[in-house]
C-alpha cells in the first residue's frame, strides 16, 4: 500500500460499533471520528468499558465497524483482513513463544512473510539493537524478565516495519518502576522508528507522559482530542477535568463573553475571567473548573475571589493540599508546593481567602 505523506496515518470517520442485536445490543462506539497524524504518538485514554479496545481492534482488523470508514493514508481499510493491513499490534499479554529464543521470536513474523534468510537476520540484529537486547538474543523467552519480554514483543511487532503500531495497555503487567522506565523507552522507540503509535491506556499519568496527543473517551464517545497540556489546562467537559488530574468545580453566571473568554460572576460576588472551550457560546448558569495548583491561599480579609474555612491540611511530601469549605458550602482544594523551612500560620479551622490566577479558570460545556 503506497504511503501518501499528505494524508493522515489513520482517519476514523463516523465509525459506529454495536455488538449483538435487539434488546441485547451494546453500543461500544457511538459514531466516533478522529484523525491520527503521521509519526504521532497518539493515545486513547478512558475508563474501563469506554470503547478504547474496540476502536483499536477495528483499526487492527480483528473486528469490523457496524458503520463508517477507517482510512490508512487515504485508503479505506475497514473491510481488509488484519494480515493485509500495514498495521501491527502489541498486546498486554505479550504472546511470545516460550520455547523459542529472543531472536527467533523477533524474526518469526518476517519468516511467515517468506522474507529471504539474510534479510531476516539483518532485521533481527537491527531490532535487537533498537530494544537493547543483543546480549540476550539466544535466551529462551521463558527465561527472561517481564520487562525484557515486553521489549521482545515490541521488537517483534516493529520488525516488519508496520506503518502504524497499535499498543493495547502493553505496560499494565509491569511493576511501577519498570513501567516508568518503559514509558520513556516506548517514547524513544517511537521517535527513532518514526512509526505512528496508537496507544491504549486507562492511566492518565501514562497518557500525559508519553503522548503527542490524547483522545479522552467515555461511554463510546471521544470527548476531547488535544496535546497533554491542552487536555490538562483546558478540559472542555466535567468528565475530562475529573478524569485527568484533580479539579475544583464552581457554579457561576456568565455576564459577558469576548475573545475566547467569559466574564463569570461567582456566588461569592467576585467576577473572574474564564477560558471558553473552542466554539462554545455560554449563556446563563455555567460551571468552571480550576486546578488546585492554579489557585493560591490569601488573607481572608483581603480582596480574594473566594473565602472559606480550612477543614483539612494534607501533607504529601512535595506539596500540601488545603481542603477548604467555601462560604457557599462548596468544597475547594488549593495545592501548594512545599519549600524547605517554610512554615505558615494556617491551621485547621483558620479562615482563608483564595486567589484565582489570571489564566486559571476554564468554562465547561456541561
Ligand atoms: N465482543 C463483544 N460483545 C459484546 N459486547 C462487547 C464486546 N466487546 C466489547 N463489548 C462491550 O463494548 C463496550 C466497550 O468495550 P471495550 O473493550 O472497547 O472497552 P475498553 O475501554 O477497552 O475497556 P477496558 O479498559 O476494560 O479494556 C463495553 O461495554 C463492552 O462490554
Amino acid at each position: 500500500m503506497a504511503e501518501r505523506p499528505d494524508r493522515n496515518a489513520i482517519e476514523v470517520r463516523d465509525v459506529r460499533k454495536v455488538f449483538g442485536a435487539g434488546e441485547n445490543a451494546v453500543v461500544a462506539l457511538a459514531t466516533v471520528s478522529v484523525s491520527i497524524h503521521k509519526n504521532e504518538f497518539f493515545t486513547l485514554l478512558g475508563p474501563s468499558g469506554c470503547g478504547k479496545t474496540t476502536l483499536l481492534r477495528l483499526i487492527a482488523g480483528f473486528d469490523y465497524p457496524s458503520a463508517g470508514e477507517i482510512l490508512l493514508y487515504g485508503d479505506d481499510i475497514a473491510l481488509l483482513p488484519p494480515y493485509k493491513r500495514p498495521v501491527n499490534t502489541v498486546f498486554q499479554s505479550y504472546a511470545l513463544f516460550p520455547h523459542m529464543t529472543v531472536a527467533q521470536n523477533i524474526g518469526f513474523g518476517l519468516e511467515m512473510l517468506n522474507k529471504p534468510k539474510a534479510q531476516v537476520k539483518a532485521r533481527v540484529a537491527e531490532m535487537l539493537k533498537l530494544v537493547r537486547m543483543e546480549q540476550l538474543a539466544n535466551r529462551r523467552t521463558s527465561q527472561i524478565s517481564g520487562g525484557q519480554q515486553q521489549r521482545v514483543a515490541l521488537a517483534r511487532a516493529l520488525a516488519p516495519q508496520p506503518k502504524v503500531l497499535l499498543l493495547d495497555e502493553p505496560l499494565s503487567a509491569l511493576d511501577y518502576k519498570l513501567r516508568k522506565d518503559m514509558q520513556i523507552e516506548l517514547k524513544r522507540l517511537q521517535g527513532e522508528t518514526g512509526i505512528t503509535f496508537i496507544f491504549v491506556t486507562h492511566d492518565q499519568e501514562e497518557a500525559l507522559t508519553m503522548s503527542d496527543r490524547i483522545a479522552v473517551m467515555s461511554a463510546g464517545r471521544i470527548l476531547q482530542v488535544g496535546a497533554p497540556r491542552d487536555i490538562y489546562d483546558r478540559p472542555a467537559e466535567r468528565f475530562v477535568a475529573n478524569f485527568i488530574g484533580e479539579s475544583n468545580f464552581l457554579k457561576g453566571e456568565t455576564i459577558g463573553a469576548a475573545g475566547g473568554q467569559a466574564t463569570v460572576k461567582l456566588s461569592s460576588g467576585a467576577k473572574i475571567l474564564a477560558s471558553l472551550p473552542k466554539g462554545f457560546s455560554p449563556s446563563g448558569s455555567i460551571t468552571i473548573a480550576i486546578r488546585p495548583e492554579h489557585a493560591q491561599l490569601a488573607a481572608a480579609d483581603g480582596d480574594a475571589a473566594l473565602r472559606g474555612t480550612v477543614e483539612n491540611i494534607v501533607y504529601l511530601g512535595t506539596d500540601t493540599h488545603f481542603h477548604l469549605r467555601l462560604d457557599d458550602g462548596e468544597p475547594f482544594i488549593v495545592r501548594r508546593q512545599n519549600a524547605r523551612g517554610k512554615m505558615d500560620g494556617l491551621a485547621q479551622g483558620s479562615r482563608a481567602g483564595v486567589l484565582i490566577g489570571a489564566d486559571a479558570a476554564q468554562v465547561l460545556k456541561d
